[in-house]
Formats: C-alpha cells, structure tokens, sequence
C-alpha cells in the first residue's frame, strides 16, 4: 500500500476490496440501525426469578445481588403483578428455606403447604394470566444443600428422582404450569413426565435445566436461598464439567426424548456457544439462564461506576435472543422489560 493516497483512487481501491458493498451504510442513522436490526429482545421473552421467604412485612435485601430481595407471599403476588403489567409471561419462584425446615431428605419439599406452594396459589389466585415455573431438586430443603439425597457420601440418582417426581406432582398441583427440574439426576425428566400424566397432570409443562454446568456464577443465589453456609462439597458428579460441549448435546437430546417441553441451559452468558448449538441442533424453545453470578458481576460493575449498568443489562440480554435463545431468566427482568415498554 503507498503511504500518500490520492482520495479517488484510495476510494476506488476500497471500492475494489470491499466489491463497493460498505457495511457501514446502514449503521449510519438510528432509523436505519432499526430497521436492519436482526434479532429483538421484547418483555415477552423475559422470565423473572423471584425469591421468596416466610412471614409478612418488608423485603429483605440480598446483599450479593443489589437491586433483588426476598419476598413474603404476599410481595410475590406482587411481582407477579408487576409481571403481568410489564408483559412478562412467567415467574420463577424460588424458596429462601431456614435451616429448621432443612433435613438429610429434604423432605419440606413434599409438603404441600410450603412457602412455594403457597406462593403458587397465591399468585394463580390473584394472578392468573402470568405463568408459574418452579424449580424441581431438594437444595432449597436438604440439611447438606445438596440437590438429591446422600447415600454414602454421594447424592443417590434413583433415589433422588423418586422423590423429585413428588416433589414435581406437589407443586403442580399448587398451581405451577412449568416444572423446572434442574437437579441433573439422570431419568428424571421421563419419571416426572409419567408422574404428572398418571395424575391426571398431562397439560403442566416441562422445561428441563437440561446442560447445566457445575459453576461458581451461582454464589448470590445459594446466599438468597440460603444454601451456601450449608453446602457440603461442591455439585460436580451431577452438575456438568465446563469443558463440555458434546455432552449437552447428549443431555439435550435425552432430555427431549424424555419429554421435555422446552429445555434450558445455565448459566447463560458463559454458555452462549452452548445456547446457540443446542437451538440450532434441535429447534426446539432454548431458554438461557443468566445467572445470579452473571447478574452480580454486572450490577457490581455498574455500582462502581465501572460500566454503564442500564446498556450492560440490555445488551447481555440481547445477546441471548441473537444467540438463538426462545427466552431468558434474568433478575434484570423487570429493569428490562420497563425500559423496552420505554423504547
Ligand atoms: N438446583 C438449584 C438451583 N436452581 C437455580 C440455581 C442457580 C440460579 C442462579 O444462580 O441464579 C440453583 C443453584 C445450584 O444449582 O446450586
Ligand atoms: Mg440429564
């Protein structure tokens, strides 16, 4: 290349190279960004993961993730009012549980008055055009916070899906549309599947955890819970090895095959090549769950000063949709869907 360009001819060598198609035409003007603009993000695509805990009054902060808070029932109902307003189709409910309903079984989790149960008809109740999703494995309820129950130092998959198939026809039966089960026990998803039917449950939907990685990103969310002082060891014989990629193809292509309705992988942002294969490969409803670490690490940036928090938020979901996902949990959901009512 000669370091003195004449422009016209500069121009008609860019115009050789380029074959005169300049790409940055269309970016010239927000109108013209808009109109070429290939995927949307719309509050429809949002599902909101809400916490709850037991007893009336305030929201009780949780520290690790600023802006979320543990609900009563009553505050629940609404959010999933605020939901229904702001267009977001579903909530996702998740128990903050003490340690003094925490045993080896988990077995509060069979109880049909627990806090999610309760929440749940609670917000069918009041609430009835918004969607419930509950999520299906014992670590809300178990003493070792583990997602299954422990039999010789390991979490025990037949015995734990047993008890997760009761666990899934509880809540089902309090009012939740969409079983979330997202422990990873081999199996589970068919014997829970077979459990709703026998029931009489054949229209309560499955969307499977079906790759979900073992992964530091879900910290905040143990401390909301409650699990993380009680967590014995970490999740890694059932929970997915970082490394893998083949793997959550194989755990898709069960997971479908089992009968699930929609499949889901987490975290999110990290896994965006996984969200994007498994959507590709099997077309079928991809959720992608941004996690409580991905939502912290943002949220702590933007309370920094370090990024704009408000893009952040919005370009993190967007990159979900672009990659092939049907939809996104997010603790940004609300926060999302407001400011794209905004527009
Ligand atoms: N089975 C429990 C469960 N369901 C959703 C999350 C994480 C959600 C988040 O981090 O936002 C977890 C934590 C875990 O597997 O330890
Ligand atoms: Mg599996």
């Amino acid at each position: 290349m000669v370091l003195q360009h004449d422009r016209p001819t500069l121009s008609t060598r860019i115009d050789a190279v380029t074959g005169g198609r300049r790409l940055r035409r269309l970016r010239q003007h927000d109108w013209s960004r808009r109109l070429v603009r290939e995927t949307e993000l719309s509050p429809a695509d949002l599902i909101w993961p809400i916490f709850v805990r037991e007893g009336a009054g305030a929201d009780e902060a949780v520290p690790s993730m600023p802006g979320v808070a543990r609900r009563s029932v009553a505050r629940a109902v609404e959010a999933a009012r605020e939901a229904r307003d702001l267009g977001i189709p579903v909530v996702a409910l998740f128990p903050f549980t003490t340690r003094d309903r925490r045993d080896d079984r988990g077995s509060e989790a069979l109880n049909e008055n627990n806090l999610v149960c309760r929440a749940s008809r609670a917000i069918k109740d009041a609430v009835p055009e918004v969607g419930i999703l509950c999520d299906v494995a014992l670590d809300p309820y178990t003493s070792h916070g583990h997602d299954g129950v422990m039999r010789g130092g390991r979490i025990d998959n037949d015995e734990s899906v047993e008890i997760l198939c009761r666990q899934a026809l509880v809540q089902a039966r309090s009012g939740c549309d969409i079983i979330g089960p997202s422990d990873m026990m081999d199996g589970r998803v068919a014997m829970i599947r077979e459990t709703l039917d026998a029931e009489g449950l054949r229209d309560t939907m499955i969307m499977s955890y079906a790759a979900k990685y073992a992964s530091a990103f879900y910290g905040p969310f143990r401390d909301a819970v409650g699990s993380n002082d009680l967590l014995k060891g970490d999740k890694r014989t059932y929970q997915m090895d970082f490394g893998n990629a083949e793997e959550a193809v194989r755990e898709a292509a069960q997971d479908i095959a089992e009968g699930a309705d929609m499949i889901m992988v987490k975290p999110g942002m990290v896994y965006l090549d996984i969200v994007a294969r498994l959507a590709a490969e099997f077309g079928m409803p991809t959720f992608a769950y941004q996690t409580s670490g991905e939502y912290a690490m943002i949220e702590a940036a933007a309370g920094n000063g370090w990024l704009d928090g408000e893009r952040a938020m919005m370009e993190s979901l967007a990159a979900f949709k672009r990659a092939g996902a049907a939809g996104i949990l997010s603790y940004f959901a609300p926060r999302a869907a407001a400011a794209l009512r905004r527009g």
